[in-house]
């Protein structure tokens, strides 16, 4: 069996550009992708990456953020200064308003263009509020900015419902083609999340039971320890719903719920996931309740300390109805899953950080072996550790047919494993090789808005307050109340 491994070949050499360079993002999450992906070798040394914002800097103030930013996001350990001074060569900075025609673009055209920069891949990066995608993109292209090879690469959120995801997908649209629009999604960057595309298509005898025929339910949850770590102001008007369930959770399903594609083509993949998003049953506003569980934390533990309830993190004094957690049953109308819930749940100020898939094979007949066995149960563990597990029973050793559970499929996996530390390491550089497979299509996002904004108007019209849950938690009672309608319970109950 050959070992898998990732390919680390060099891409080629690219001019990034990224609006909202002095912002959380960039720091945090996409700078340490850039900077690591050329410590190990893969971005030529001639590429440049070129930060935008309105801040007044230079390259030199520029360079020293970066500095101080990749060494408090990136293990001491992990930099070493030739590398990193050669990388900061790297970083340019103008100081720009992204949506204002008369800003500073013959500059940033000049340095663009500048050395062999027509030629090179050009990727636009758009880290800032959404709501400047529009004219970000109108500018780029009317300042003559646009290259032969350029891509824009759009954070989400991509609008806050449907109406507004239409306008920012519309403004950006008008400028640049649908192949060239890459909508990031974090959440496909990761290893474990791309694996479920394997698990279930190389393996025949999984995918022959991948149905409504085999499967009583599955479980998509996305939990975090965390709270809102300064990020009040835009968390609180987006919510658990719109942050991690319209996107990331749904996009997981979607993976977990596809037909097999024809290929591993961007459009085949992204085809038949939007074909399932499009088949969830709309669910019914008068019932919501039933289908639906949102809760806020009040003071609670997390880590062993005393923290604080969501309201009182926030500025202000003003009452939130804002849900820092959501759980709810989905249903995918088609033949493969008719009647098959999919509960899906993410939540902040959880006990634990755990992404996980849990695949709940129904339970079989009693007879040979006394009781009816429990369905097996496949776990597929996205993070912090990322695992894939598959109890069964076996004859226990010795004389007679006393059973026991064991794992049938495992595959733990440590930081050696995994050579991408951050699922934007992949990304970013896909966007570079032009491969939009990771990303997520136009069609797939209205389509996850489609189903998700009902929901939005049923709570902004219902003036309900979310349930209230112990920081610390799995969540308020509703969303076990969830599933002990339907006759099942979530992963940690089970195991109590
Ligand atoms: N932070 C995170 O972990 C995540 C963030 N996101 C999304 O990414 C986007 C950015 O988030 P985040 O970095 O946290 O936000 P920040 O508020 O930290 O940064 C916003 C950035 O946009 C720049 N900016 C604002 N207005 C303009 C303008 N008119 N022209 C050019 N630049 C402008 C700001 O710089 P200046 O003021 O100097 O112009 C700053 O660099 C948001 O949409 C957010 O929802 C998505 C996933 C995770
Ligand atoms: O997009 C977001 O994701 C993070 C969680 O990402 P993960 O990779 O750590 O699971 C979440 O904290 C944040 O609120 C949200 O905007």
């Amino acid at each position: 069996m050959n070992k898998p491994t990732l390919p680390l070949e060099p891409v080629e050499s690219f001019d990034y550009v990224i609006f909202g360079a002095t912002g959380d993002l960039t720091m945090r999450k996409l700078l340490p992708a850039l900077y690591r992906r050329f410590a190990e070798g893969q971005v030529p040394g001639d590429s440049r990456i070129v930060g935008t914002a309105r801040s007044p800097l230079d390259d030199e103030s520029y360079r020293e953020r970066v500095r101080a930013a990749l060494r408090e996001y990136i293990g001491a350990d992990e930099i070493a200064d030739t590398t990193l001074n050669r990388f900061l060569g790297m970083v340019h900075y103008v100081s720009l308003n992204g949506a204002d025609a008369s800003g500073n673009w013959p500059a940033l055209a000049s340095l663009l263009d500048s050395g062999a920069g027509r030629t090179k891949v050009r990727v636009f990066y758009l880290a800032t509020a959404p709501d400047l995608y529009g004219d970000i993109a109108r500018n780029v292209a009317e300042k003559g900015l646009r290259s032969e090879t350029s891509r824009i690469v759009l954070e989400k959120p991509i609008g806050t419902d449907l109406e507004t995801a239409r306008k920012v997908n519309d403004g950006v649209g008008r400028y640049f083609p649908e192949g060239s629009i890459y909508r990031i999604d974090h959440y496909l960057g990761k290893e474990a999340v791309q694996n479920i595309i394997a698990l279930r298509f190389a393996n025949p005898m999984l995918e022959r039971m991948w149905d409504s025929e085999s499967i009583e339910y599955v479980q998509i949850t996305a939990a975090e320890t965390v709270g809102l770590e300064g990020r009040g102001g835009y968390y609180d008007g987006s919510g658990a719903l719109r942050d991690m369930i319209q996107n990331h959770l749904l996009q997981v399903l979607t993976v977990v719920a596809m037909e097999r594609p024809s290929s591993l083509d961007a459009d085949a993949l992204r085809d038949e996931k939007v074909r399932v998003l499009k088949a969830l049953k709309p669910l019914d506003p008068r019932n919501l309740r039933a289908n639906v569980a949102r809760g806020q934390y009040v003071q609670g533990r997390a880590g062993g300390k005393p923290v604080p309830a969501y309201r009182e993190e926030l500025p202000g004094e003003a009452p939130s109805r804002t849900e820092t957690f959501v759980a709810l049953k989905a249903e995918i109308d088609n033949p493969r899953w008719r009647g098959v819930p999919f509960y899906l749940r993410s939540g902040k100020r959880m006990p634990e950080k755990v992404t996980e898939v849990v695949v709940q094979f129904r339970a079989g007949e009693p007879g040979l072996f006394g009781e009816a066995r429990p369905g097996s149960r496949l776990v597929i563990r996205v993070q912090p550790d990322e695992s894939v597990t598959l109890p069964l029973f076996v004859k226990h050793p010795g004389h007679g047919f006393g059973l026991e559970e064991v794992d049938a499929l495992s595959r733990p996996a440590g930081p050696e494993r995994a050579r991408y530390r951050d699922s934007y390491e992949g990304l970013l550089l896909d966007a570079v090789k032009g491969s939009p497979a990771l990303f997520v299509r136009k069609d797939e996002t209205e389509a996850a808005w489609q189903w998700v904004t009902p929901i939005l108007e049923n709570w902004r019209e219902s003036h309900e307050a979310p349930d209230a849950y112990e920081a610390g938690t799995w969540g308020p009672d509703s969303a076990r109340e969830l599933l002990r309608r339907s006759g099942h319970h979530w992963v940690e109950d089970a195991a109590a």
